[in-house]
């Protein structure tokens, strides 16, 4: 599974993004250490506060089926209607990274059309609260 590859799934899934309220899509494609690629949008609710990330809905449906191992996740997100820009995680989500992945090997693959840059969790979450702290 190449790093384009990967980002082409994240936009196989931005496709399902549920987003009458902010119209702007997310999808997110999740790999796990089994091979498997497990594909999530953002849903929105009309109260709000449920609203779920695209990279949370990826996650969950993973760890909901047993599988907490991974190495890596593209994200694309973008306005209906506009070209892609970058677009980074949100502090709920990497804090969800944080839970189950490693903060130097995972990778997090922002793409844009052609484009993709990758970081760490590290880079993204730098001195996050985790269960090493509860130790
Ligand atoms: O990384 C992000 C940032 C935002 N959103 C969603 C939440 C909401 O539906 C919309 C606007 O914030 O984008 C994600 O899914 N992932
Ligand atoms: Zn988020």
């Amino acid at each position: 599974m190449t790093k384009s590859m990967l980002v082409e799934e994240a936009y196989v899934a931005q496709k399902m993004a549920y987003v009458p309220y902010s119209d702007f899509c997310v999808g997110a494609a999740l790999l796990a250490k089994n091979g498997k690629v497990y594909r999530g949008c953002n849903i929105e609710n009309a109260s709000f506060t449920p609203t779920n990330c695209a990279e949370r809905t990826a996650f969950f449906k993973a760890v909901s089926e047993g599988v907490t191992e991974f190495d890596a996740i593209a994200i694309v997100g973008n306005k209906r209607g506009e070209r892609g820009e970058l677009c980074a995680p949100c502090g709920v989500c990497r804090q969800v990274m944080a839970e189950f992945c490693d903060p130097e090997e995972f990778k997090i693959i922002l793409g844009a059309g052609e484009e993709s840059s990758v970081y760490t969790l590290n880079e993204l979450l730098p001195l996050g609260f985790t269960k090493k702290n509860l130790d």
